[in-house]
């Protein structure tokens, strides 16, 4: 059986190359320069071991020359060049990538890594050129050569003159269309802000003539256009550099530059890891949160390059969602690239990485609680939220990693404090972490059923957030403690003998507690006599795990569901109010009706909760008063 080789259409491959793997055209100037560069590269190398060459940095540069009047634009470089043979092999065999063939035979070590693998990236150019021109001279060569081609039909290949050692490539854009306009590729601005989001950090300059509006000297209020070359790029990578020469403004400088946010940060973490996979990052926790933060419209993610080159501007999977307030960027050189460079071919190294900057997020909030309590504030304010959210979310994967970076106002401190705080200080006979729910801290002081664990000295959280009982209850426990709610109907909580204030006997009210109960049938589970409550007459409780403020949250929701707490009223026995009610239920039941009413209803308003039927809650008071 003989075998054969697979053949290939080149007309259609081309075709689909130029016009299938990328989604966005301007990325061809990407392509373009990091060719460029790479060439620049080579002959770095070839000068680490050939003695007859040197490699004098300033010497290399990448140029753009953009013409407006011949609607052309021409990339020049002064890398290595190309001999007729190798423009054959790279540019005239798709998929042949010179550069590649180059890094395997250099063994390309130290950072000045190639970045072409491919052999893809030049025919970028035909998105937007009708017809491309390559002159070129190679490194030790006397001979140019011009390659030249308007895409599918082929190429052609003939000696040309050239001066200086380098590539120049010059595309002749294609027409304007109704759809596409392709004279954006010699405006000077766009043509800046292309290099600027890709190619900012290209080792070499990327030199370009700009026109500039100027005052005239020794006038005030003349100007005059004035055109001069300038670098584009800002070439080093502040990444690349050492922790210790950088300062916080230089890291600033750069959240400002890379329009991460327009506030300061509050603090800058910089990794540079060289273990399994490498990469160099730059992260931020933002001062204040991005007025967008809470809407679907919100894109968390950080900036992913591989070599200096920009790849994507959002990559969501490098943060965790509670962590998705962080802004910055990852650069790594271990990333195996689709095609396009659009996408990773495999996620195994970008979860690496994400985990590896998820841990080191985590330490660096946790040690910023620790050295500096009044930035961490600030940070909470700002983003605690989300953090409950991440305790919260994904069936609590999240919670052990989070739960000491949380905060809660406490009836103690009348601050936030952390649940380490709260349990390193709990007395020796507390057997809870107790909390109150309410919508502001304000009316969380006021609650009846703070009471009797504030009596106790006993610290109470606030919870003033609609996430927070439910990150709680996904929590379950901290350092062994359970949380409970003050309005759950068993407290926890032992009188000592000596004090039984508290102490009515329920079965002594038996009957005005049944008959109470039978006026609010179907408002309430139970009528209790209270332990809890000291000066208030009454209160409401819950059983069960829905408490009344998760009653709130849930019925709030867009699917509501209409789940109730099990209410409980609690009457305080050593109230006046309760005396009332004795009275009436001896004497007269319409008004034990009337009062029972009455107090329901209070009960409801101390907790935040709609009356049911206020006319009737009006007309009540009214008999009460006439
Ligand atoms: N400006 C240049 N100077 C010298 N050689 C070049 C230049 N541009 C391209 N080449 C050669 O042509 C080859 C093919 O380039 P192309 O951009 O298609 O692929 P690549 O850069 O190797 O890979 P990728 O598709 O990953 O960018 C390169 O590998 C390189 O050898």
């Amino acid at each position: 059986m003989t075998k054969k080789e697979f053949k290939a259409e080149s007309k259609r491959l081309l075709d689909m190359m130029i016009n299938s793997i990328y989604s966005n055209r301007e990325i061809f100037l990407r392509e373009l320069i990091s060719n460029a560069s790479d060439a620049i590269d080579k002959i770095y190398y070839k000068a680490l071991t050939d003695e007859s060459l040197t490699f004098a940095q300033d010497s290399y540069y990448i140029k753009i020359v953009p013409n407006k009047d011949d609607r052309t634009l021409t990339i020049i470089d002064t890398g290595i060049g190309m001999t007729k043979e190798e423009l054959e092999n790279n540019l005239g065999t798709i998929a042949k990538s010179g550069s590649l063939a180059f890094k395997k035979e250099n063994e390309v070590k130290d950072g000045y890594d190639i970045i072409g693998q491919f052999g893809v990236g030049f025919y970028a150019a035909f998105m937007v050129a009708d017809v491309v021109t390559v002159t070129t001279k190679a490194l030790g060569s006397n001979e140019a050569y011009k390659w030249q081609s308007s895409g599918a039909d082929g190429y052609t290949i003939e000696p040309c003159e050239k001066d200086a050692v380098g590539t120049e490539i010059t595309l002749k854009l294609k027409e304007n269309t109704e759809d596409d306009n392709y004279d954006e590729y010699v405006e000077q601005h766009r043509l800046q802000s292309i290099i600027k989001k890709y190619s900012d950090f290209i080792r070499y300059p990327i030199k370009m003539e700009t026109t500039e509006s100027k005052l005239v000297e020794g006038t005030d209020d003349e100007y005059e256009e004035v055109i001069e070359e300038k670098t584009v790029n800002s070439m080093v990578p502040i990444w690349r550099k050492n922790k210790q020469e950088l300062t916080d403004e230089e890291y600033e400088q750069f959240y400002k530059e890379k329009h991460y946010g327009f506030d300061t940060p509050l603090k800058s973490i910089h990794l540079s890891v060289d273990g399994t996979i490498r990469y160099q990052s730059i992260l931020y926790i933002p001062e204040t949160m991005p007025f967008d933060y809470y809407t679907k419209e919100f894109e968390k993610g950080l900036e992913l390059y591989s070599n200096g080159v920009l790849i994507m501007h959002k990559c969501a999977d490098l943060l965790p969602d509670h962590f998705s307030f962080v802004k910055g960027m990852v650069d790594s050189e271990d990333l195996s690239l689709n095609i396009s460079r659009e996408m990773l071919q495999q996620d195994r190294q970008l979860k690496l990485i994400a985990k590896n900057i998820s841990k080191k997020i985590k330490n660096e909030l946790q040690s910023l609680l620790k050295k500096d309590r009044e930035k961490y504030e600030k940070f909470y304010e700002a983003f605690g939220r989300q953090l409950k959210y991440g305790v919260y979310s994904d069936f609590g994967a999240n919670k052990e990693a989070l739960q000491d970076l949380l905060m809660f106002f406490s009836s103690k401190e009348k601050k936030r404090i952390t649940l380490h705080e709260y349990v390193s200080r709990m007395p020796e006979d507390q057997k809870y972490i107790y909390y109150a729910s309410g919508d502001s801290i304000d009316r969380i002081e006021k609650m009846p059923q703070t009471e009797m664990v504030l009596d106790k000295g006993y610290e109470i959280l606030y919870f003033t957030e609609d996430i927070d009982e439910f990150a709680i209850k996904m929590l379950m426990t901290y350092s062994e403690k359970e949380f409970k709610s003050v309005s759950s109907g068993d407290l926890g909580i032992e009188d000592k003998e000596e004090d039984n204030s508290n102490d009515a006997d329920p079965q002594e009210h038996k009957e005005l507690l049944d008959s109470m109960k039978e006026i609010l049938a179907g408002k309430v589970k139970d009528i209790r006599l209270s332990k809890r409550l000291k000066s208030h007459p009454v209160c409401i409780a819950t059983d069960g795990d829905i408490t009344i403020e998760m009653e709130k949250t849930l019925n709030a929701m867009p699917n509501n569901q209409h789940i109730k707490a099990d209410k409980i009223l609690e009457i305080n026995a050593n109230h006046e109010v309760f005396h009332s009610l004795k009275q009436a239920q001896e004497q007269d039941k319409d008004k034990l009706a009337l009062y029972t009413n009455l107090i329901y209803n209070q009960a409801l308003l101390i907790e935040g909760l709609p009356i049911e039927d206020p006319v009737s809650f009006t007309n009540d008071m009214c008999k009460v008063m006439v």
